[in-house]
């Protein structure tokens, strides 16, 4: 088993930075049924250029890569303790080549571990098997869309759906009421893997090991074979669409598995996937722990078609199209914001900061280390690394919003910060002082790490590293960052009218189907 390491080394590269062919075939399908003039086609055009950009460069497709989550099947008598070992190094080396994000936080003090070891992670689980080579899978699943996982215990009672019972019909509501209530923030267009029955550990996991099968397999239970083409077909009539900018694509792939439950406990679990499923598997050689073989087609059979010319003429004026293209110089003047409108596309050139959980809680009983006035705040925690040159930005996408809604409308007015760039859009707080003290909220495309580090042309700087790399604050400077305005300083969000207008949607799936 010398080559051990180094074959999950490769495992761990090719997840990261190569989007496998069976989801770049659903990104394409998902891709065709959107108009590109539409935000959710230039949404979807981006995606596109991000996965080519990450293959190309052997660099993260998304800058949060998860966590790093195995399912290891052996022969009898292979030394798991020795597998332990090689898999832990191989996940440090990743780390410290940028193939990974330091991702493994203290839950009691905070600390990054910063090198993807800890308490917990990564995930490993072992099972000994019959066959006569080891079969290793990993998928590195995002936080963002980790937080949109669901459980719900039949019966339930669910908004827009009614009662959901314990029986087929009742398990079709959950999952619609899943996709509805992830809307945007998990980065849609998305997967999701539903797990019924089990207990409540058991079900999270039998949904995510549903994320295993591959996206074109069909179900061998007729029962769930209709049901995820029924789910497919309706959840994607929510019109939440890619990254909740509305649209005709908002789920890419479903997948149900059934077990056995106590009588008295009847659990429906989801586990959600952004458009950025990385998961992938060898087959390894117990002998040597060479590679034998690849368990997914590779990314690089099938390629992802570059975005067309958009041109007027295929633009059809019923759906959402993108508004104007105006360019922001930082700093930014309040007048400025206030001639933006929600759909215009905003090209940010200049400085612009990071900041995510812990420098906003900060900030609320702090000063700031530099002048936010006029400034632009980015949620990003990126990918970094340093030689003697300094640090350079290896991903560097948006993370989702809403988590700083509790803190965002009142650091805009303490700081005068004019826009806030994120993903998945945020609440009536921030609506409200973005238009009490002129502000923007600006939806960059998340997942497409790749795509916004190559606008970044600088590191001006950093502050609060004792946060970790994703974190801390860093002074970016950037050329030609282009996102969407969907919440400006009139009072409108376009993430508001997409939730109301879904929940509508979802309302007319209220009768029931499977009797
Ligand atoms: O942590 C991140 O960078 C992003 C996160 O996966 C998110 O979707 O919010
Ligand atoms: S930012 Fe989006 S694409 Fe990246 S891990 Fe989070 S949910 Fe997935």
């Amino acid at each position: 088993m010398r080559q051990f390491e180094e074959s999950v080394y490769k495992l761990i590269v090719e997840t990261s930075t190569n989007l496998p062919g069976d989801v770049r075939r659903a990104v394409n399908r998902g891709r065709a049924l959107e108009n590109e003039a539409t935000r959710a086609g230039l949404a979807l055009s981006t995606i596109t250029q991000n996965i080519n950009m990450a293959e190309e460069q052997i660099s993260p497709i998304c800058q949060d890569t998860g966590m790093p989550t195995f399912i290891i099947h052996t022969p009898v008598g292979v030394n798991q303790i020795e597998m332990k070992k090689d898999i832990k190094s191989a996940i440090q080396r990743a780390t410290k080549n940028g193939k990974l994000r330091p991702n493994s936080v203290d839950s009691l003090t905070g600390e990054n571990s910063g090198d993807n070891l800890g308490p917990g992670t990564p995930v490993m689980h072992f099972e000994q098997w019959e066959e006569d080579y080891i079969d290793i899978r990993l998928i590195l699943k995002g936080g963002g869309c980790e937080n949109k996982n669901i459980q719900y215990s039949l019966p339930a009672e669910l908004e827009g759906l009614g009662r959901a019972g314990r029986d087929l019909d009742g398990i079709r509501k959950c999952i619609l009421h899943a996709v509805y209530q992830a809307q945007g923030q998990g980065c849609s267009a998305g997967f999701i893997g539903v797990g019924i029955g089990g207990d409540r550990t058991t079900g999270y996991e039998l949904a995510k090991q549903q994320l295993f099968r591959p996206v074109d397999d069909v179900n061998p239970v007729p029962e769930l074979d209709r049901l995820e083409r029924y789910i497919m077909e309706a959840g994607n009539q929510l019109g939440i669409g890619t990254m909740g900018f509305g649209g005709e694509v908002t789920l890419l792939g479903c997948k149900i598995g059934a077990a056995n439950r106590l009588p008295a406990s009847f659990f429906v679990s989801v586990a959600y996937n952004c458009w950025a499923f990385r998961r992938q598997g060898v087959k390894i050689d117990p002998a040597t722990g060479e590679i034998a073989g690849w368990l997914y087609p590779s990314g690089s059979e099938v390629p992802m078609e570059e975005p067309r010319q958009e041109s007027a003429a295929t633009a059809d004026a019923s759906l959402p199209s993108k508004g104007r293209e105006v360019v922001l110089q930082t700093p930014i003047t309040e007048e400025q914001i206030r001639s933006l409108r929600v759909g215009d596309v905003v090209i940010i050139q200049g400085e612009m900061h990071t900041g995510r959980d812990a420098l906003h809680k900060y900030l609320m009983d702090h000063d700031a280390p530099v002048d936010l006035n006029g400034a632009v705040i980015y949620h990003c925690g990126p990918v970094m690394l340093k030689d003697e040159e300094g640090w350079h930005v290896k991903a560097a996408g948006p993370t989702t919003s809403i988590r700083e809604e509790p803190y965002q409308g009142e650091i805009i007015k303490k700081f005068g910060i004019r826009a806030v760039i994120g993903k998945g859009g945020m609440g009536p707080k921030t609506l409200a002082a973005l238009q009490e003290h002129g502000g923007v909220y600006l939806n960059a495309i998340g997942g497409a790490a790749q795509y916004y580090a190559e606008c970044i042309k600088n590191v001006n700087g950093v502050d609060f590293m004792e946060f970790g790399i994703p974190e801390a604050m860093w002074h970016l400077s950037v050329e030609g960052f282009a996102a969407i305005v969907t919440m400006d300083s009139h009072g409108a969000s376009l993430h508001e009218g997409v939730e109301k207008a879904s929940l509508e949607k979802l309302a007319s799936f209220k009768e029931a189907v499977f009797k």
